[in-house]
Parts: C-alpha cells; sequence; structure tokens
C-alpha cells in the first residue's frame, strides 16, 4: 500500500536514514519547519476518528480468535489486561523521560557511529533511543519479552502451526528470539498539519508492542483511510510486522501506520519490536502452503539481511519479495 499523503524527498528517498545534525537536537530553536521536511497534502487524507481498531482483553475467553481475527483484518489491535505491571510501564516511562531530558551532549555519546547498536537517532522530526540491551530497562524488556512471545504463538496457533512446526522456536522452546527497545520522542510542532512525526510504514518485525503515553499521535491505515489509534488506558498497541506477514503466508497483515505530532504536547513513547533469533532463515510455515496458495515469500536469510532490504528498499522491501499476487475472494 502506498502512502496516501505527498511525502517530501527527503522522506522518499530517505525515510530511515540518520538526519542527525540537520535540525537541533530538541527543535526548540526550530519556528517553521525546514522546507524538505513539509508536507503538503497532509489534509487532503483526513484521519478518520474510529473506535474501530480492535480492543482485545486477553482475559476474554475468546482473545485467541480475537487477536486472529484482528491480525488478518487491521493487522493491529489494542490489548488490555496484558498482564505487565502498571509499575513496571510506569518506570519505563520514567526512565524515557529522563533520558530524553539529557543534554543533547549527553545523547550524542550514543549517536550511532558505524557498527554501533544502541543509539541516539533523529528521524525528521522526531528523536529516537534504541538500546540493545540496557540493565536500566531489563525489567520492562523481560515482561515484555514474555508478552510478545505469548502473543506470537497465539496468532501462530490461530492458523494451526505449533511451535514444533517453525524451525527456530527450537527445543527448549522460545527463549532465543531476538528483540529491540526502542523510545521515540515527538516535540510539539507547531505546524502539525505540515510535519509528519514519523513517515508511513510497516514494522520490520514478528510483532512490535507501542505503550503510547497519553498522547494522540498514532494512526493505521485500512483500505484507503487513516484512522486513528487513540491512547486507551492501561492498553498496549500491538503491530503485526512484516516477518509475521511472511510466517504467514499473507494470513496476517503487517499494518502500515504513521505518527503525526501534535501542536502543543510533546509525545513519548515505547517500543518492543521483538523477532525470531537473528541468524535463521525466515519463510512462509510449510503447513500453511497449498497448492492454490503456494509460498507467497521466498525464504528471508535473516532478520539483519531484512532490515538490510528495508533500508535499501524502504516501504518497498516487503512487495519486492512476494512472489506472486494472491486471489482475492
Ligand atoms: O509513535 C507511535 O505511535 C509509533 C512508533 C512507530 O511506529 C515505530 O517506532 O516504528
Ligand atoms: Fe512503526
Amino acid at each position: 500500500m502506498a502512502p496516501t499523503a505527498t511525502a517530501p524527498d527527503a522522506y522518499n528517498s530517505e525515510t530511515f536514514d540518520v538526519i542527525l545534525g540537520k535540525v537541533p537536537d530538541d527543535f526548540k530553536s526550530l519556528h517553521e519547519i525546514p522546507e524538505e521536511y513539509a508536507w503538503t497534502n497532509l489534509n487532503e487524507h483526513p484521519s478518520l476518528d474510529s473506535d474501530s481498531v480492535p480492543i482485545i482483553d486477553l482475559n476474554d475467553p475468546n482473545a485467541s480468535q480475537l487477536i486472529s481475527h484482528a491480525c488478518r483484518t487491521w493487522g493491529v489491535f489494542q490489548l488490555i489486561n496484558h498482564g505487565v505491571p502498571d509499575n513496571v510501564v510506569e518506570d519505563m516511562e520514567s526512565v524515557a523521560q529522563s533520558l530524553f531530558s539529557l543534554p543533547a551532549e549527553q545523547k550524542l555519546k550514543v549517536a550511532r557511529g558505524p557498527g554501533g547498536i544502541s543509539a541516539y537517532l533523529c528521524f525528521a522530526l522526531t528523536n529516537v533511543l534504541i538500546f540493545f540491551f540496557s540493565s536500566i530497562t531489563e525489567e520492562y524488556e523481560k515482561e515484555l519479552g514474555r508478552l510478545s512471545s505469548r502473543l506470537t504463538w497465539i496468532m501462530l496457533a490461530s492458523l494451526g502451526v505449533s511451535k514444533e512446526d517453525v524451525k527456530w522456536s527450537g527445543p527448549k522452546g522460545d527463549n532465543q528470539e531476538a528483540h529491540v527497545l526502542q523510545l521515540n520522542s515527538y516535540p510539539a510542532c507547531p505546524h502539525p498539519d505540515r510535519a509528519m512525526g514519523l513517515v508511513p510504514h510497516t514494522d520490520s518485525t514478528l510483532v512490535s508492542i507501542i505503550h503510547q503515553s497519553k498522547i494522540c499521535g498514532l494512526q493505521v491505515q485500512e483500505g484507503t483511510g487513516w484512522f486513528r489509534v487513540p491512547p486507551v488506558p492501561g492498553a498496549m498497541v500491538v503491530n503485526v510486522g512484516d516477518l509475521m506477514h511472511i510466517l504467514s503466508n499473507g494470513s496476517y497483515v503487517s499494518v502500515l501506520h504513521r505518527v503525526l505530532v501534535n501542536q502543543t504536547q510533546h509525545r513519548l513513547l515505547v517500543v518492543y519490536s521483538y523477532g525470531p533469533p537473528d541468524h535463521v532463515p525466515n519463510s512462509p510455515v510449510p503447513k500453511l502452503l497449498r497448492a492454490s496458495h503456494p509460498a507467497l515469500y521466498p525464504p528471508v536469510t535473516n532478520w539483519s539481511e531484512y532490515l538490510d532490504t528495508k533500508a535499501k528498499l524502504k516501504g518497498k522491501a516487503l512487495a519486492s519479495l512476494q512472489l506472486y499476487e494472491p486471489l482475492t475472494n
């Protein structure tokens, strides 16, 4: 699916490239949007107010079916009663707040260098901190790891896929998957009608779990419309990512989403990205293949290689791998 607003060239060509240094770190001295980041027709595709993005209670006896249905249709849902303790979420939020309030020089110390892992980046008008490991966030990572794993296997089990059917799940179960923890900071922007916090994209994961604070911004595409995903107290947003799309042979859709900025309020959030162990190939689960619906994708060598493809082809990465156009009913 293509973005429905005209993106400035900087977004089209450099969506996920680091532009650190082009705009001030905290954007405070920025009163106008630099021309290369200005969107011209955001209003042509107004966001739809909607409570239709499913809200699913993990304690609901029908949770599995509801999750599976949401993954087939929207590729996203909000999850309540997810089991992550409130205090763990609140602590994580405070860590995010204090890290982003550090002086720029300190944050820039972790600006990603060649071969670096943890990173402080600036995408367009958004600051992002990425951790591959951090003891401060260990508790959150442990809880979110457990939740992501549970959701992944609920999603796959609903398609009739068990751990034995997925090579990387390994004899000891599912404790070897990789993850990335990311903190996003979207400073208030005086011209939200001309700026995008994050350009339309899909996540390169099995699932991503977003804890958003109380400020709106996230939107998902369904059909031709952009739907707001308002913060729901206690809920986490779960996105189906590209690797789940591939694994499920297209049954579950990797959701196209974007983030708008707020005119007066700073928005902070935490994204937990969950993927398979890095060294294993990912391909549609053989059990899901039918003569009438053979593998839609070739094996993707591994998560890092997929990320490289994504870095080169941006939003066209998943489509570039697709082997044929599936028939729609
Ligand atoms: O800001 C949000 O709500 C979503 C962030 C996101 O999509 C991402 O970091 O990939
Ligand atoms: Fe995303």
